[in-house]
């Protein structure tokens, strides 16, 4: 694999701008990195916020990742100043991007402009709900290429909210239509989604308020979609066929290009980014070597990644059902997991669960996901978490917390048969029985054969040249990226 050639210089230049939120800057850092594998020179735009936590993480206060044709801009969220090492109150930042950004954005751009250092600005790629971007691409003239970071079955979800608010689904009459049984309803006219419920679609439905800000927020955000210059999705074709077709009626121009974390590991050492990394926390390598001393297929991984919060009750719920399963278990409780305090765990737990339990607080999460240590992952459903897990051919327990974890629970359980769905009030023996039958069970077995097939499409998608997901991202550049290059 190596660079496009280029006719004439300077090189072209791509604005990276991911949603301020782990989820978001993860495939995003990744895609800018292939790209600038590929030739472009990158200006990566984190908040101040994040961009601190960034720097403390990796150990760079002081000197910062430095590449001369891949640079970091900051700007401010518009929240109040925190030194939080925390993940960010989601509905204040959703809020708060959509009113603040787009002039400290904008005054990037034409710093950019002024700066015969750098190369003339050739496209932004924008996380798909931070479209006020577009304006900034439409004053300079260039393609803006929304990367939305779901999976398309989330955002098939979402296409569909202003129809289930038109047809009465949302706002819900009141509270108990949550728990009344409603959410069993089928909705059997979204597209490539027979037989999902009012339950999987995203979770911004369980509202009673119409000026909720997360239901407003996605369904507001998730139409921009149409007047951006493509659509970038990390998933592969194989995957999700029957809803990524549906989807190409509704969006014209979408480019499938995961898995990118995939695609990152074949880019040759020798491009000097190694300092570019994503992680708002400090990883903890020592659970690989925990990792090396267990059989193969023998430990649940336990992380809800960077946003999930629980209460002390659910902690101690989800200990006791890993402790009485009496299986290995590696469990990533992030600093900020469980609500109003820091986790507290019975000495009776640990020591109950010494020599086969471990406990870290961030970790490096792709090279866990793809030891062979690992049988199955218990998981809050974000789309990287399961899209990792998928193409590391691990099965895995749904627990989904919100957004679209919903539905990738109903489309990794309902649709791909490699994930067990759960419900959000899941008790120590529930915990336990599940455990049991992922790690051990014939259930399990079946699904990890079916998850191994998937991994091995996944790898098929990012062969080159032929792979669906590596053709598309060369169509991708030559396409839309580079569409204003030559002028
Ligand atoms: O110890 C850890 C925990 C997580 N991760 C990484 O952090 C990311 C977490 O992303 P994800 O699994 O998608 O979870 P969230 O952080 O919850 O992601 C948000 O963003 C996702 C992408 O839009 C959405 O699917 C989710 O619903 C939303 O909550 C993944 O790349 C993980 O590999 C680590 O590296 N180490």
């Amino acid at each position: 694999m190596g660079s496009i050639a280029r006719e004439s210089n300077p090189p072209p230049h791509a604005i990276c701008i991911p949603f301020p939120a782990q989820g978001h800057i993860n495939p995003m850092t990744k895609l800018a990195k292939f790209l600038h594998y590929k030739g472009f020179h990158i200006t990566f735009v984190h908040t101040e916020f994040n961009y601190r936590r960034l720097l403390k993480a990796t150990g760079l206060e002081s000197s910062g990742p430095s590449h001369p044709s891949f640079r970091f801009e900051t700007i401010p969220d518009g929240l109040p100043p925190s030194d939080a090492d925390a993940t960010q109150d989601v509905p204040s930042l959703c809020d708060s991007t959509t009113k603040n950004c787009l002039a400290p954005f904008r005054e990037v751009v034409a710093r950019l402009k002024q700066n015969s250092d750098v190369p003339p600005i050739t496209c932004i790629i924008s996380d798909g709900i931070m479209s006020f971007t577009l304006e900034v691409a439409r004053e300079l003239g260039i393609p803006d290429v929304f990367f939305w970071t779901n999976g398309a079955a989330g955002v098939m979800a979402y296409l569909h909210y202003r129809k289930l608010v038109e047809k009465g689904y949302t706002p819900l009459k009141d509270l108990s239509y949550v728990t009344n049984g409603y959410l069993d309803t089928v909705i059997d006219w979204i597209p490539g989604m027979a037989g999902i419920r009012l339950k999987d679609l995203p979770s911004f439905i369980r509202t009673t308020d119409p000026n909720d800000i997360m239901l407003n927020f996605a369904m507001n955000q998730v139409e921009k979609v149409h007047e951006a210059s493509a659509l970038i999705l990390n998933t592969f074709d194989a995957l999700e066929s029957e809803i990524l077709k549906q989807l190409s009626y509704m969006v014209p121009s979408i480019y499938t290009i995961g898995p990118l974390h995939l695609l990152e590991s074949q880019i040759q050492d020798n491009n000097g980014l190694k300092n570019i990394k994503s992680n708002l926390w400090k990883e903890e390598f020592e659970c690989m070597k925990w990792l090396d001393t267990k059989e193969p297929n023998s430990v649940i991984y336990v992380n809800f990644g960077s946003v999930t919060v629980m209460s002390p009750e659910q902690l101690r719920e989800f200990a006791w059902g890993l402790a009485n399963s009496k299986r290995n278990f590696l469990w990533i409780i992030r600093p900020d997991l469980v609500m109003g305090e820091s986790a507290v765990l019975d000495f009776e737990f640990f020591d109950e669960t010494k020599n086969r339990g471990l406990l870290a607080s961030w970790c490096p999460q792709g090279d866990v996901l793809s030891h062979k240590s690992i049988g199955g992952f218990l998981t809050h459903c974000g789309w990287n978490s399961m899209f990792e897990s998928i193409c590391s051919g691990v099965p895995m327990i749904c627990w989904p917390f919100f957004a679209e974890q919903q539905t990738n629970c109903w489309f990794c359980s309902k649709k791909l048969g490699i994930g067990i769905e759960t419900n959000s009030n899941l008790e120590k023996d529930e915990v336990e029985k599940l455990v049991n039958e992922l790690i051990v069970g014939e259930k399990g077995k079946k699904m990890r054969e079916k998850a191994e097939e998937l991994k091995k499409l996944a790898e098929e998608a990012i062969t080159e040249p032929s792979g669906s997901s590596y053709s598309n991202l060369e169509k991708l550049i030559n396409n839309v990226l580079l569409s204003n290059y030559a002028n």
